[in-house]
């Protein structure tokens, strides 16, 4: 095989030979496989690679790469871990990519079962030890009709706007750019958020993990929210202020939340969102191993497959945004 010159950039990068690509930190024959469906090769870290496939968490993660080495395709959708770490800082001369939108489909099927559930009363009906007529359940609701902010409309919540759209209910994106979402009745750009708080019915959080959003949802935006407002983050615990969401919780500010992620993570034994009926929690499963790996094999296809054919690779992390 000869190597020739290339030329790469971010976000495209053109390969005149097959690239070579390094899998860490351990072989996985998963991954080996879908590096060749995209027409790459698996080599080790010794073997001058072009790219790396990295399966797990930023601890493992090489303090210097081979200087061959310029794109790192990272396993999880939200990759503040990473940055967290410094390692994304420690190799400005890399392209990094995400598993961004890789989940979508899973993760807003979640969001959509923990919203259903809220508005539907279920915890009430499951708390019941006798035959208990909705009428006792003043939140009992439908979708029909709603509105539901989604806050960070990117893969997770456009995923999930048509899944509301089959049941009645229309979708108010925000996004950092405020950029049209298709599907969507309107798109306010986050610097609009405020107005979303008292417009939306419902409020699905799905939006990175950056300094700009830590607590974005805390004790005024719950204030502002309808009383009859569920609040469903499958994004980040740090998204929402928990002891503001507890308060409002207890005191029926809103209705309810239903969590796939929580601040802290794990959620302690005894913490006082375990016994709040009107708060459901799953612990981080949206998204569970038997559904990503093979969500993420395909999203590595696709990248090796833009990697070696010189397309822009897909969910590419911007430093300066931090995600
Ligand atoms: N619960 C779970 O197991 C999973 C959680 N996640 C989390 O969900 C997040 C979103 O995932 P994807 O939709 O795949 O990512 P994505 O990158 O496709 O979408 C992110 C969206 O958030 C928006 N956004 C960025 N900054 C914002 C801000 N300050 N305010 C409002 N919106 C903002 C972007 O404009 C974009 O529309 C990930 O970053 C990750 O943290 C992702 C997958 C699984
Ligand atoms: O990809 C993501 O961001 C996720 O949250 C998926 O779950 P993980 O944290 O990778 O087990």
């Amino acid at each position: 095989m000869t190597g020739r010159a290339f030329a790469p950039r971010v976000g495209a990068m053109t390969y005149e030979r097959q690239p070579r690509i390094a899998v860490g930190p351990a072989p996985d024959i998963v991954f080996d496989r879908a590096i060749g469906a995209g027409g790459g090769r698996v080599c080790g870290f010794d073997d001058r690679p072009d790219a790396v496939v990295w399966t797990a968490g930023p601890d493992e993660f090489p303090a210097v790469l081979p200087a061959s080495v310029r794109w790192v395709q990272l396993p999880a959708a939200g990759v503040e871990d990473w940055f967290d770490a410094g390692v994304i800082r420690a190799h400005p001369q890399v392209t990094w990519t995400s598993a961004a939108g890789a989940f979508a489909a899973t993760v807003a099927e979640h969001a959509l079962m923990l919203l259903l559930a809220g508005v539907r009363a279920l915890p009430d009906h499951l708390a019941a030890t006798s035959w208990t007529p909705s009428v006792f359940y003043p939140q009992l609701g439908t979708l029909r009709g709603a509105t539901v902010g989604i806050i960070g409309a990117g893969g997770i919540g456009r995923a999930l706007i048509p899944m509301l759209g089959s049941l009645g209910a229309q979708a108010l994106a925000v996004t950092r750019s405020g950029r049209p979402v298709p599907g969507a009745v309107e798109t306010v750009p986050v610097a609009r958020i405020d107005e979303v708080w008292p417009r939306a019915d419902h409020f699905v959080i799905a939006a990175p993990a950056t300094a700009e959003t830590e607590q974005l949802v805390g004790a005024d935006e719950l204030a502002a929210m309808k009383p009859t407002a569920w609040v469903i983050n499958v994004a980040r615990g740090s998204l929402v202020d928990t002891d503001a969401l507890v308060d409002a919780l207890s005191r029926r500010v809103i209705a309810g939340a239903g969590l796939d992620v929580t601040d802290p993570e794990p959620l302690p034994d005894g913490h006082p969102l375990w016994s709040l009926r009107n708060a459901m929690i799953t612990p981080h499963d949206s998204n569970p191993p038997a559904l990503r790996i093979p969500a993420f094999a395909e999203h590595v296809t696709e990248n090796v497959t833009r990697f070696a054919t010189g397309l822009d690779l897909a969910a590419v992390v911007d430093p300066s945004a931090g995600y």
